[in-house]
This record gives structure tokens, sequence and C-alpha cells, in this order.
């Protein structure tokens, strides 16, 4: 899990294609232009519905955001956007075969399915060069910067301190240094006239900013309607309704709605909960942990409860906690046939296995990580196939192999807890001695996300030892009877 092996590849070096616009915050990021165009005003002069309550404001520290000037009742429809408003990929392959729209598909054809903000971001990446682009009104409202990691500097990315996620830090920077080549080599005998980006220079902070811009704003909505009667997912921007914050408890959500002629779609924004006067509107992001929060949107939620940690599922890791543990002689490393077989329908060995289990989130205890540290802490096979493989995947079902069996395991997966938090180079004393020394807004946020990271394994330790706790006393109990 420690970062310093890692060979740390950053976007900061380049020259970003911004330009210097008023002077922004952590919470108050500069837009792309000083004073861009009213977006509330436009939206409603291209046919949309917007809530006359509705006003674009400072959200605390979540830069811009919806506010409601007065109370708004449950169900309202709040924002309506018609059809031709959301920016897609899409509209750029149906644009016709003309040059720049041939250049721009084949570009986005070499970017892996896992980053499909980029593609879109090359879209949004053209509008913003075009001069006289229908979407300025709305492009030029979008924030100049992205706290996203791919532009941290080269320490705050380390300071992030944890391996998985550092990572996907590295994998999206060499992608983007190596799309720029790609978008280079792609452009450069171009005329004049067929230049997708009006002859500006397209570099790795440019399509960075792009892929994020789409990563923290766009939506993965229906798009058109297959003959089987269902959509295909398509990711669209959508103006003025990615002014809405995120919260795990929302007042608001989408709703796309098939238009009167049937053919269009309107996607809208209703209100799920009364709205209170000088209440932002907040939606779900969906139940994202906090690596996936950081990579796309740029920060993280304190007590997340889908955060996760993520571990590689290795025998003599086990056997190491499992001792440390007080088992004596696991089998993590050389599991008896039968045990293998249990290890292979859970996909922990095995040419297809999938060895990245995961503690935290609403689970606690990945099903396959916690069936297999049942199985192969049992003494025999009969006990085992007496379950289903649900029933030992689950932590709800009470010790179904005994209660030493359970106590076990769990002890194994608290001493799995120390030593994943032993891989971190600092304490969470430590790291809040750090923020409140104050520190850059980029290494403030890489500390925030690394204590989180910790928290959440200090809670699957407190968890299970309440588990085993009451594990314990039970069986005093039942000794004692
Ligand atoms: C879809 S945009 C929302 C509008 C944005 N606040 C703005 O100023 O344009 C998503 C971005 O808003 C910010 N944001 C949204 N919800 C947040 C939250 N719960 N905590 C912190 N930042 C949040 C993050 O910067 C995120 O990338």
């Amino acid at each position: 899990m420690a970062a310093s092996k890692m060979v740390m590849a950053s976007l900061t070096h380049f020259r970003p294609l911004t330009c210097a616009a008023a002077a922004a915050s952590a919470s108050y990021p500069a837009r792309l232009v000083p004073h861009p165009p009213d977006l509330v005003k436009w939206v409603q002069r291209q046919g949309g519905f917007v809530h006359q309550a509705l006003k674009i404001a400072q959200d605390s520290s979540h830069g811009l955001g919806l506010l409601a000037s007065e109370e708004i009742p449950k169900g309202s429809e709040l924002i309506s956007l018609p059809e031709h408003i959301p920016l897609r990929f899409g509209s750029f392959e149906s644009d016709g075969g003309d040059e720049i729209n041939s250049v721009l598909v084949d570009l986005a054809r070499q970017i892996p399915e896992e980053l499909w903000a980029m593609k879109l971001g090359l879209k949004l990446l053209q509008e913003r060069a075009k001069v006289g682009s229908f979407w300025w009104p709305y492009v030029s409202n979008l924030p100049e910067a992205y706290s996203v990691p791919i532009f941290f500097p080269g320490d705050d990315i380390k300071n992030l301190q944890y391996a998985p996620l550092l990572y996907q830090v590295n994998k999206r920077c060499r992608f983007l240094l190596d799309f720029e080549q790609e978008v280079r080599r792609a452009l450069e005998n171009l005329k004049p006239n067929d230049h997708p980006f009006g002859g500006q220079d397209v570099d790795a902070s440019s399509l960075g900013w792009a892929m994020s811009a789409v990563s923290s704003r766009a939506f993965r909505l229906h798009g058109k309607r297959l003959p089987d009667g269902t959509y295909n997912d398509d990711p669209m921007m959508l103006p003025l309704i990615d002014m809405c914050n995120h919260s795990f408890d929302p007042n608001a959500r989408i709703v796309q709605e098939q238009g009167m002629d049937n053919a269009k779609m309107l996607v809208k924004v209703v209100a799920e909960t009364p709205i209170k006067q000088n209440d932002p509107l907040a939606i779900n992001y969906g139940q994202l942990n906090n690596d996936l929060f950081l990579l796309d949107y740029g920060f993280v939620i304190p007590s997340n409860p889908y955060d996760t940690i993520e571990l590689k599922y290795d025998g003599a890791l086990l056997d190491a906690a499992s001792m440390a543990a007080g088992v004596s002689s696991p089998s993590f490393s050389a599991p008896s046939l039968w045990q293998q077989q249990v290890l292979g329908q859970l996909g922990l060995v095995g040419e297809a296995a999938t060895l990245k289990v995961s503690l935290g989130g609403r689970e606690l205890v990945e099903g396959r990580l916690l069936a297999a540290l049942r199985a192969l802490l049992a003494k025999d096979v009969q006990s085992v196939e007496k379950h289903e493989l649900d029933t030992l995947k689950s932590l709800s079902a009470e010790a179904p192999l005994g209660v030493a069996n359970e106590v076990a395991a769990l002890r194994t997966i608290i001493a799995l807890c120390v030593i994943a938090l032993g891989h971190f180079p600092t304490k969470i004393m430590e790291d809040e001695a750090l923020l409140k020394k104050g520190v850059s807004s980029s290494s403030e946020l890489a500390i925030q996300f690394r204590i989180e990271k910790k928290s959440a394994i200090i809670d699957v330790m407190r968890n299970l030892t309440r588990r085993v706790k009451l594990l314990s006393s039970k069986e005093t109990a039942t000794a004692q009877d």
C-alpha cells in the first residue's frame, strides 16, 4: 500500500489551456471566463423550464450550487431541459462524415471504455474551441480548474498513501500523456478548416481539463431506444442540472421523460422532498467510495458509508494475519483439495481469479473473503458442505461453522486490518496535526482522503471486535448453562 515505490506521473508541469480568470479558491473555482452569460436565462431561451425560486449561488464549500430562494413543495418540477440542450458525444457521430468529425471519431476509438469521460471530453474541447458554439453559454460557465488528483503535484499524489488509488491516478496520467501524442499526430497535417480545435494546440493538461469536466459533471442516462425496447447508456452533460451538488440524503432527483411526440427525451429535475427556503438542491451522484469521488469529482466524503479498502487475497498474508490473531497452523498458503475447490467457486484461485477483495462499505467484509476464511479455518469438509456458499459469504449468517471458527475468521480479518493500517506511513493524529498547521488545497484533499481510508479500516476493526466479544460472551453463557 505504501506509495514510495510507485513511479509518479503528474500533469502539473504542463501549461494549462485555461484562460486567466478571476481568482479561484478551492470552494469557489473560477469559471472559464470572468463574467460568463446567464445560464438560467440561456436554458429558458432554449425552451427549457427553470423553477422561479432557483438561483445559482455559492454552496458552502462545494463551489457553486443551485439554491431555493423560497420554499418548494415535494414533487415540484425544478428544471426541464429539451433534447437539444444536453451535450452528447453521439451528436458528433451523427453530425455527418466531414473531416473534423472523422478525426474526432477516430481519436475517440482509441480511448478505453473505462475512460469514457475523455470521449465526451473531446466533444467538450471542440465546443470550447469553436467560435460561436451553440454551447458557449454553458461551456463558459464551467470551472477553469478541477481538484482531481491527476492535477496534484507529485508529492500530493504520494500523500494519498493508498496504492489502489495511486495506481488509478498514474494510469490516468499516463493515458493523458500518451493520448496527447496521438492527438498531436492526428492533427499535425490538417488544413486549418479541418482542425477540430480551431488550430489550437491540445496538450495533456487541456485533455485532463476536459476529462475532469466530464467525469465530475456528466450523467449516464438513457440514450437511444433499441429495437428490444431497452435504451443504450448515454453519457451526457446537462447544463444547469450539473450545478447540483451531491448528497447521500438528496432533496432532488433526475428523471428522464419521453416528450409528447414520443421521440424526444426530456431530462428533468424534480423535488424529492419539500425544499426549505435557502436550502441547496442536492442530488445523489451514486453510492460511490471515496476513491471514485476523488478521482472523478475531486472531493472526499467524510464518514462515507460506501468507502471501502481494497486488499489482495494472498495466502501468505492471510497465514501471517491468522497467526498474529492466535490461530494455530492456518492453511491459507497450502489449502487442501476441497478447500481449493471452495476457493475456485469463490473466484479466488484459477486463471480467471479476481484476487481483489474489499473491506468496509455496507457489506463490511466482502462475502468471498469471509467465505474463504470460514472454509479454510474449518476443521472438515462436512461442516462446510452443509451450507450454501451464499450463507458462508454472509456476515449476518451468525457463525455458520461454529463459534470457534467464526472467532478465528473475524480475528484474522482484524489482524489483516492492523497490517493494512501499518502500510500507511503516517498515523491519523499526525495527519490531523498537518491539517491544523495549514497546507495547500491539494495536500489537504490527499490528507483527508488517507484519514478517511484509515478511519474506514478502524471502523471495520471496531465492528468485528464487537462481534467477537458478543460471540465469546454467548459461548461462555452457553458453557455455564
Ligand atoms: C456536478 S458539479 C456541481 C457544481 C459545482 N459545485 C460547480 O461549482 O460548478 C460537481 C462538483 O461540485 C463539487 N461538489 C459537489 N458535491 C460536493 C460535495 N458533497 N462535497 C464537496 N464538493 C462537492 C465538486 O467540486 C464536484 O466536482
